[in-house]
């Protein structure tokens, strides 16, 4: 008998599966050895670099000024953002820009409007620890780790034992041109997580800015629930970002996403409606949709998910055993 449970992770692009990939990394596995610290640490530095590069072409674009005294360091840090500055190591001539130019107000204005132009939520994290990141001893911490974005290209994979059992965990790229190596996953896959950034609702779609993100999640789930592969199964539904979602749900109305939503600024209303617009798609009643609601960058709440979803599918695998 063999004992393997593939579980795979779908949804789109900076929905939050790679994260959930990390989490079991550190759960189940013995965490990021020094080679992956090195590379998120790279990472993390360039994207310093890359924010503030995008908050000032915000900061023009929403026809913010600058402090008056700030617009040399912005000339200063275009030119060095665009010369040969090694990349991954940032000068101290480049932090002294980076740390002026994201406490100039401009730019604290464009990021309040984030949702109008791409750009992480979490950006802010780590551009408030500038000065710790770029010091040369600095290795990021899981929780760094855990913010720090790479889209996904291809599949990758993780596996882990649990008990008796082999899990392995399918994690692809989930933006638009990556959905097409979905297919070849599909097989012996027992268990389907879709993740949903219920966050985004209104924010637009990195790959084609004119299409709103929680409309092409639907869109999407409603596919792929309905697939052939995996219209007999049981399905976990996550409602991830939770925290950004109820950070954003008393400022900004879900009716722009869904003018058919009529209940305002109510976070419960407003989850209730994602809900059932989520639940209905499914064409098959009797298959289950376990709906879960999650921060990803949380290791203990991710823990607590794990569990009950290993019960469901554990059950499942004996199920079908029974069936052979
Ligand atoms: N605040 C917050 N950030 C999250 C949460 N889940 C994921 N993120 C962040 O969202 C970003 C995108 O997450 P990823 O896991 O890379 O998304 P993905 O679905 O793998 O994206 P692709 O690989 O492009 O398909 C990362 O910076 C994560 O740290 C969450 O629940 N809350
Ligand atoms: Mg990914």
């Amino acid at each position: 008998m063999k004992n393997e449970i593939k579980v795979l992770l779908l949804g789109t692009g900076e929905s939050g599966k790679t994260t959930v990939v990390k989490q079991m990394q550190i759960l189940y596995k013995d965490g990021f050895n020094k080679k992956t610290q090195i590379l998120f640490r790279d990472a993390i530095r360039n994207n310093l670099k890359k924010f503030i590069e995008l908050l000032l072409e915000a900061v023009d674009r929403l026809e913010l000024k600058l402090k008056k005294s700030n617009k040399i360091i912005a000339e200063t840090f275009t030119q060095l953002n665009s010369s040969s500055e090694q990349e991954n190591i940032l000068s101290k001539k480049m932090v002294h820009c980076i740390v002026t130019l994201w406490s100039d107000p401009a730019l604290k204005t464009a990021y309040k409007n984030r949702f109008t132009f791409q750009i992480p939520d979490n950006a802010n994290v780590y551009l408030d620890n500038t000065l710790e990141i770029s010091k040369h001893g600095y290795i990021p911490n899981n929780q760094d780790i855990l913010g720090c974005r790479i889209p996904t290209t291809g599949i990758n994979e993780i596996s882990f034992h649990v008990k008796n059992f082999i899990w392995t965990i399918i994690d692809v790229g989930g933006q638009r041109n990556e959905r097409r190596k979905w297919i070849h996953q599909f097989e012996e896959v027992l268990l389907l997580i879709f993740i949903v950034a219920i966050n985004e609702y209104n924010q637009r779609l990195f790959e084609d800015e004119t299409v709103n993100r929680l409309q092409e999640s639907l869109k999407l789930f409603t596919k792929m629930v309905n697939n052939e592969y995996f219209r007999h199964k049981n399905c976990i539904l996550l409602f991830n970002k939770m925290d950004l979602f109820e950070e954003k749900i008393s400022k900004y109305d879900l009716n722009g996403c869904f003018p058919d939503y009529k209940s305002g600024l109510d976070c419960d209303d407003a989850l209730l409606f994602i809900t059932k617009k989520f639940k209905k798609p499914s064409k098959n009643s009797k298959r289950k949709i376990y709906l879960h609601k999650s921060c990803a960058t949380n290791t203990q709440n991710i823990k607590s998910i794990f569990y009950s979803v290993k019960e469901i599918v554990t059950q499942e695998f004996i199920n079908q055993l029974s069936f052979l």
